[in-house]
């Protein structure tokens, strides 16, 4: 994912240089002089060890007496908590996403160590530092999200004492790669590490320090800042490094011992590095550019930041206030003196703006994920109404409705967070273009005023941040893809189809309803017949008539005799007094019935038809318009006789909105039956019992 940079924002910041002046230990009280003097908290004075030296000497100015000023100085009887003080702001910035290095630099007993680490009484500056900000991270009363890390690293004879590699990270700068870091909670828990690493640390008892640190201890402690709002996050990464440098009396004493612990060049390799790499940058200062050998060891590669580069930085020299340390102290306070010529160039680590487009990226995954999640319920859901549409209650389906509607309003808000985020992008592409306009037109005019100049540089550095950032929204799509999800969105909206399936499927349960109910009639009127039946068969032969007289009778009345069972003899004979129950036939699926109609004649029934959904409610007589087949098989129950009615000479007598169909059983006289020809409209029946 390319990423979008902000514009920089560079501010140039000296080094500070504060001294630190240790007080006389025991040892050395008993055999030196105190020849280190603290004035104004500004001034340091290094006194001539050498009593012997006369008048004359002095006011020739033969003295080894020197004087400094730096930005601090602190006498023996000062804390670490008043060297603190003076250095606060700088470990403030941290937070705010800035740099910081703070090394201690001195000779081999001098109080590095002490303080940067310090005592229980006189917490040093690392353990100070890690209280600052976490203090600073608990008062915070932004949203914003902190993550602190850090590592503890030990560079000992030039080598990592983890045989790590380094490695110059365009965005991190220099990083130890393969370095553990740990994410910490608490200062007391980076306290507890740095205890265990520093009690690891390599030491030596010196001639001038019982426990002389042999190894350079560096201490980084990155604090990560997500400041978030809607669409955007901004990730603000601040770096402070705590270096306690080695000793070199052991160094010195294993070499030249003495010569070149009198020209500052006698320590070992790393700090001999840095103090060329001090010297040089002072030189740059002063003299224009100067190669700054930093490659030379691993120590100042670590320090290259804080030395130069992207961080505000303090040094505190520290020096000894023995008269036997003179050249220690003249050599620690020559490279102090010098290195407050250094400048930096501090900028906020601000991350990769890409996190907006991370973030709409996470927006649109989990946007994917729930439109799957959603799919994947409704396939369930489908197959559920597939398998046991029956057993599905009506709560269940209204809970499920309820459900429906707070997800599809749901996918509703989602759909208009993806608009807005579509708006903004294209407002910031929007305001990229007018920007780059603008600077075109700077560029141009300044350009007839000088042609490279300095203006002329940053504005152009500028506008190839606007083209990258142009370019950046371009490539990463992200409009293309909010596009894309607010259209799925829309287009995958499974709950319209759910809600459609849900309708179809109470649809066909009516129709199966109705279905079942016209199978019941149809159950009932066959069993009637079947009934209706029996009492004829009983009748015709209780009156002593045989099958083949049945036969003849019904031939010469036109009549089909339809199913011929005779009954079980001794069957009882009943003749209905009225006409009741009901008739059907079936035409082209359409159900009609004939309802016995108690108000009506004896013996008169009303053809009406059965609507499948009003089978329950008032009888519609057949319209008009509803025409009957030319030749339909009646089987009326009543009389007990099975007729058909076909293209007939028998007469219909129109009687309002009825035919009036003369009655078979009393045109049969007792047994005949006739055809008729129906044609379309209303008609009755009409029987005489
Ligand atoms: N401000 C101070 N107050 C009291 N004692 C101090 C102070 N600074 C240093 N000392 C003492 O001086 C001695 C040497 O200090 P320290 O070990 O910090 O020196 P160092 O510069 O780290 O030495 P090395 O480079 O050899 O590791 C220790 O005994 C320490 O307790």
């Amino acid at each position: 994912m390319p990423s979008i940079r902000p514009p920089a924002w560079k501010q140039t910041a000296t080094l500070q240089v504060a001294v630190k002046c240790r007080p006389l230990t025991e040892a050395e009280r008993q055999q030196n002089r105190h020849i280190v003097h603290i004035t104004n908290n500004k001034g340091v004075i290094v006194l001539d060890p050498d009593l012997s030296k006369d008048y004359l000497d002095l006011i020739q100015n033969r003295t080894k007496e020197k004087r400094y000023s730096f930005d601090h100085a602190f006498g023996p009887e000062c804390t670490n908590t008043d060297v603190y003080k003076c250095i606060s702001s700088t470990i403030d910035g941290v937070v705010q996403g800035l740099n910081a290095t703070v090394f201690a630099y001195g000779a081999t007993g001098s109080g590095k160590t002490y303080t940067m680490v310090g005592t229980h009484n006189d917490p040093g500056l690392m353990v100070l530092s890690l209280h600052t900000i976490f203090d600073l991270i608990k008062k915070d009363e932004s949203s914003d999200e902190f993550e602190v890390s850090c590592s503890y690293l030990e560079v000992y004879n030039e080598v990592f004492f983890l045989h790590l590699e380094l490695r110059e990270d365009p965005e991190k700068g220099i990083v130890v790669a393969g370095l553990r870091t740990i994410k910490v909670q608490s200062a007391d828990k980076i306290l507890e590490l740095l205890n265990i690493g520093n009690s690891r640390r390599k030491t030596e008892s010196t001639e001038a320090n019982a426990t002389s640190s042999r190894s350079h201890a560096v201490l980084e402690i990155t604090v990560k800042r997500k400041q978030r709002n809607n669409y955007r996050t901004q990730v603000l990464r601040g770096k402070l490094a705590l270096v306690d440098l080695a000793g070199s009396e052991r160094a010195s004493e294993t070499q030249n011992a003495g010569q070149k612990l009198r020209d500052g060049a006698n320590i070992n390799r790393s700090l001999l590095a840095l103090a060329n790499c001090i010297n040089a940058l002072g030189k740059q200062h002063k003299k224009g550019l100067a190669y700054v050998p930093y490659r030379n060891s691993k120590l100042t590669r670590i320090l290259k930041d804080g030395l130069s580069g992207n961080s505000q930085t303090v040094m505190v020299a520290t020096v000894s206030p023995a008269d036997g340390q003179y050249h220690h102290t003249v050599n620690t306070l020559k490279y102090a003196d010098r290195a407050k010529e250094i400048k930096t160039h501090i900028q906020k680590n601000i991350g990769p703006i890409d996190t907006h487009i991370t973030d709409y990226e996470r927006m649109i995954d989990n946007l994917q994920v729930e439109v799957c999640r959603l799919k994947k319920e409704l396939a369930e859901k489908e197959s559920q109404l597939c398998k046991k549409p029956a057993e599905k209650t009506a709560d269940d389906e209204l809970s499920w409705l309820n459900f429906l509607s707070r997800e599809t309003s749901e996918n509703v808000q989602e759909r208009i967070n993806l608009q807005k985020a579509l708006l903004e992008l294209e407002e910031t592409n929007l305001r990229n273009r007018i920007e780059l306009q603008h600077l075109d037109d700077a560029i141009a005019k300044r350009q007839a005023v000088e042609k490279d100049g300095a203006v002329v540089q940053a504005l152009s550095l500028r506008r190839q941040v606007i083209l990258d950032n142009i370019r950046d929204n371009d490539e990463s799509g992200a409009m293309r893809q909010l596009q894309d999800m607010i259209e799925e969105a829309v287009s995958s909206n499974g709950n319209r189809t759910y809600l459609n399936i849900l309708s179809q499927y109470r649809l066909l349960g009516m129709t199966n309803t109705e279905l079942q109910f016209e199978i019941a009639m149809r159950d009932q009127i066959i069993h009637s017949q079947r009934e209706a039946q029996r009492n004829l068969w009983n009748m015709l032969l209780g009156l002593g008539l045989d099958q083949k007289q049945l036969m003849e009778l019904a031939a010469r009345q036109g009549v089909t005799i339809e199913d011929w069972t005779a009954p079980s003899v001794g069957t009882a004979m009943r003749l209905p007094s009225s006409p009741s129950g009901a008739f059907c036939w079936q035409e082209h699926h359409t159900s009609y019935c004939m309802m016995s109609q108690e108000k009506l004649a004896p013996g008169r029934c009303e053809l009406r038809p059965m609507p499948r959904r009003q089978q329950r409610q008032q009888q519609q007589p057949i319209s008009s318009s509803h025409p009957l087949p030319l030749s339909t098989r009646v089987s009326p129950f009543l009389p007990p006789l099975s007729v058909s009615l076909r293209r007939s000479k028998l007469p219909l007598y129109h009687a309002g909105s009825c035919f009036l169909l003369p009655s078979v059983l009393a045109a049969s006289g007792g047994g005949g039956g006739g055809s008729v020809t129906v044609k379309k409209g209303y008609f009755n029946f009409y029987f005489a019992p």
